[in-house]
Parts: structure tokens; sequence; C-alpha cells
């Protein structure tokens, strides 16, 4: 029996095609850049036509490096950046305006009017979501508007919406499925997450046409095959997850109480709250970890928009380094007695502040602060605000309490430092596991054990490994006063 299964991940930044082998271990990895455009400040866009080429060429070369054939393989599973919203022609499968991305905030106004106009109570009750720009549905709304004649062709049903996972299916397929899975499907402010269906009331108030929308199905289901005219044979596509849920599922994070947080472009902690819709009193999201079997698990979500992020712009933004995994080094080099915070605001900030509008800024600077200082506060920033959302989540769900050991992965997590300072400021352990590639780990179970080539969750749950465990080792005195500079930095930034 074939058992070898491809994950794609399509990420924000990078696409990678992912081959695991009938013992969930990597045989092979290939992986592509794609542009970034920021047409305007807060704006973030994607182009689909780069992200299919990217997603393509990938999994032709993960093959060839592993020196299979798409006949070998047993099925694809697919992961992707969430909520990125892109339209196209049914006919001719071309999108008519470029993917509006995720950390795009040009939809903050239309945000505010609906939450003036009171909409957020029956929005979130719905959604288990809040009422920001970082969702599916005001982009789609954006899209509708500007593009000449695209209202009235989505009315006509000659236009498809989809995530990610949607238009990559639609290509991989050749045309021939319009689907998504539950995951993503709860990230577009479009779906009801206890009732699991497109909800009418939803769509009439983002004006959004049910005819836009592809048939929801569970995590690992039938998603159709590849079209043999790309890879020289169809591959059936059996498991699909947003990525963030992908993740919680390849870390194992089976069991109520469980947490997983991600580090790659943001940061995204999810904690697993079994079959019960815990709904958040502060500001977090509920969201669907994963539906299988048409039975559906929760969890509770913290999103911080800018993680792995703020790395990127001390490299490409900066210049005060030429590799990411430099920051670490420079950060442990720099003055211990120097307070400096950075609140990467780049795009507003997320849970639980919520603040479309508030822009980054750094605090504490003196006369001496130089690359390393901001080094520091930049990679310190990212277990502030992982702090912040573990707080929430405490407060949210009161069987949370007693020791919690975060399980934590993401491109990130390379740095040593950057994890300690974590377990530090978390006054908890912090588990990074032998396997970082936990995203695509977990779309490929999804697949893997939807056409019985990989073992069950809980045999699959066991093999979960351990490559270090970072412990606190920062005294409470130390944490205290820094997470009292981290909370004033944040309020000095809030825009109101
Ligand atoms: N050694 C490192 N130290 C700090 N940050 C790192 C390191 N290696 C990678 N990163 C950051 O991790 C991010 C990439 O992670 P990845 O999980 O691939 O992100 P994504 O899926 O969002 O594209 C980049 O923002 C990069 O700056
Ligand atoms: O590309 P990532 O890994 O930063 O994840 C993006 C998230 O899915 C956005 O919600």
């Amino acid at each position: 029996m074939k058992k070898h299964i491809l994950a794609i991940d399509q990420g924000t930044t990078s696409s990678r095609a992912i081959i695991f082998d009938g013992d969930q271990k990597i045989v092979a990895v290939a992986q592509k850049e794609f542009t970034q455009i920021y047409p305007k400040s807060g704006w973030v866009e994607h182009d689909p036509e780069e992200i299919w080429d990217s997603v393509r060429w990938a999994i032709g070369e993960a093959l060839a490096k592993a020196g299979l054939e798409a006949k070998n393989i047993a099925a694809i599973g697919i992961t992707n950046q969430r909520e990125t919203a892109i339209l196209w022609d049914r006919k001719t499968g071309k999108p008519i305006h470029n993917a509006i991305v995720w950390q795009d905030r040009r939809t903050a106004s239309v945000c505010e009017k609906l939450r003036k106009a009171g909409h957020e109570r029956m929005v979130s009750r719905k959604t288990g979501l809040l009422l920001d720009p970082y969702f599916s549905a005001t982009k789609i709304g954006w899209v509708l508007d500007k593009v000449r004649g695209a209202r009235r062709r989505a009315e006509a049903g000659e236009l498809a919406f989809g995530t990610v996972d949607s238009f990559l299916i639609w290509r991989l397929t050749g045309g021939h499925r319009h689907l998504t899975d539950a995951t993503n499907a709860c990230r577009t402010l479009l779906f009801d997450i206890g009732a699991h269906r497109w909800d009418d009331r939803l769509l009439a108030l983002f004006g959004v046409p049910a005819a836009l929308l592809p048939e929801v199905k569970d995590c690992a289901d039938d998603f159709g095959e590849t079209d043999p005219d790309l890879f020289g044979a169809a591959i059936p596509i059996r498991g699909v997850a947003g990525d963030q849920h992908a993740a919680s599922i390849g870390q194992a994070c089976f069991m109520p109480g469980m947490i997983k947080s991600t580090y790659g472009t943001g940061c995204f902690a999810v904690l697993n709250t079994g079959e019960t819709l815990v709904r958040s009193k502060n500001r977090l999201l509920t969201t669907i970890a994963y539906r299988l079997d048409g039975k559906t698990i929760y969890a509770l979500e913290g999103s911080i928009f800018v993680a792995g992020a703020a790395v990127q712009w001390l490299r490409d933004g900066l210049g005060i380094v030429k590799a990411a995994s430099e920051t670490g080094p420079l950060a442990r080099s720099s003055d211990p007695e120097q307070q400096v915070y950075l609140v990467p605001a780049f795009v507003g900030l997320g849970a639980p502040w919520w603040d479309a509008d508030a822009r980054g800024a750094i605090y504490g600077l003196t006369r001496n602060s130089g690359p390393a200082e901001i080094a520091r506060a930049a990679l310190e920033s990212v277990s502030y605000q992982t702090r912040d959302l573990l707080d929430a989540m405490h407060r949210d769900w009161k069987q949370a309490g007693g020791e919690t050991v975060l399980r934590v992965d993401g491109g990130m997590v390379a740095s040593d430092w950057t994890m300690q300072f974590l377990a530090d400021i978390l006054d908890a352990p912090v588990d990074r596991p032998t396997v970082l590639e936990t995203t695509a780990l977990g779309a490929a179970w999804l697949a893997g054990q939807a056409v019985g080539a990989w073992p069950d969750a809980e045999t699959f749950a066991a093999r979960w490994a351990r490559d270090r465990r970072f412990e606190p080792q920062m005294d409470a005195k130390t944490r205290k006063a820094k997470l009292n500079g981290w909370r004033d930095a944040v309020r000095r930034t809030l825009s109101h």
C-alpha cells in the first residue's frame, strides 16, 4: 500500500511542499518565497498566480528530490494561510483581483461602521470572531465594490470566492471542485460555527452573494483529485485545514486543555476546548479546531499579527541583520540594563486588543541604544504578546488552570534565546518538538489517516517527540517589572 503523503503548506511568505513517508518522517522539502505586495500603508496583497506557480513548482521539486512520482503518493493534505480572500472567474479560473491578505487593514472603516451600528454581538455569537478587517468577509465586499461589474457577476454565479485552500483545490482539480473545509470556512465571518453552515444574515450584512461560496467539508474528506496533466498522475486530495488548525493537529493537541503556539509571520496560540464552544469574555476568538466525521472540536485562539514579521523588518527594513538567525545572538549581546520595548503594531494590534488603527512604536530609547537592544525588543515583543494571550485564555477557560505546557513551532522557534525568554515571561515550560514542520505534518496526518495509510489519532499523538523543554529561569520580580513595562508600552500605543 502507498504510504507517502504530500503536504502543501501555503504560508504567508512562502509555499512549501513536504513529502512524508509512512513513519511520518520527512523525505523531501521544497520551498519558494513569493512577492509581498504593499500597495499602501496597511494594505497587503499576493498575486494568486504567483501563489499557484510556487505551489506547483514546490510539488514538482519535492517529488524530484524524493525520487518519487505522483503515482507513488497516497494522498495530498493542504494547509494554508487563512482568511486571505481570492475571487476568480469560474469560466477562466482567472482571479479578478490580487488576493487580499489576512494582514490587510483596508476595510478597518467598514468594520468600525458595522461595530458602531451595533452588529458585533450578532456576528460574534454566530462566528466566534470579531468585527475586524483580519477576516475575509469585508475583503470580499471590497473587491466586489472596487472591481467593475464584479458584484453583478457574483450575483449571476459567474465568480467564485475562496480562501487559499479553495483556490488551490480549484486549480489542482482542473477547475472541477469548489470546496473548503470547516476550519477555513470559520475564519470568513460568514460561517455559523454552531449551526455549521453559511449564514444568510451574515451574507446579507456583508453584502456577499451566496453564489460565490464553496461547499464546506470535514478536514479529512474527499476534495477531488489532481488533474493528471499537472504531475503525471492523479493524486487524491484528502485533507484540508487552515495552517493554525493543522499545526494544532501536527502538535497532537487532541485533548481539551492542550495549547500550541506557532511563530511564523504572525503568532497564533490555539487552546483545544473539546466539544465545548467556549465564548471568550476577553476578546479571544472561538474557532473550529478541526472537524472529523462530522464531529466538531472547538478551540480558543489568540492571534498576533506580527511575530516573525518583526524579525523580517529587522532584516529587510532596518538592515541590522543579514539573516533571521542572527537576531538571537544579537539580542543576547544587548545591554541588560536598558529597557527598550517594541510594540510591533505594524498592521494594528490583534488579540486581545483588536486595534486596527494602532501603529508600531519603540519606547525607552537612550543614547546608548543600538541594533542589539532593538533586536532584543523585537524578539521579546513576541513573548510579551503570547503572555497576554495565555492570560486571556486562562481567564476564559478555567479548566486551563494548573500547569500549562506550551507546545511551540514555526520558523521563529529555531531561536533558543527567544524560546528561553518565552518560558521566562510565561513562567511556564515551553516544549519544542523534534518535527518543526508541524503545520505540514497536521495536514499530512489528515490525508494519511483518511486513506488508511497513517495511524489513528492516539498512535499519532504517542509519536509526538520533544526536542527540548525550556524551563522558566527568570526571578518573579524581574518578570513583573518587564511585564509592567510592556503593558505601559501597549497602553501608549493603542489608538483609543
Ligand atoms: N533563527 C530565527 N530567529 C528568529 N526568527 C526566525 C528565525 N528563523 C526564521 N525566523 C522567522 O520565522 C518566520 C518564518 O517562519 P514560517 O513558519 O516559515 O512563516 P510563514 O508560514 O508565516 O511564512 C520569518 O518571519 C523569519 O523571520
Ligand atoms: O502564514 P502564517 O503561518 O503566519 O499564518 C497565517 C495565519 O493563518 C493567518 O490567520
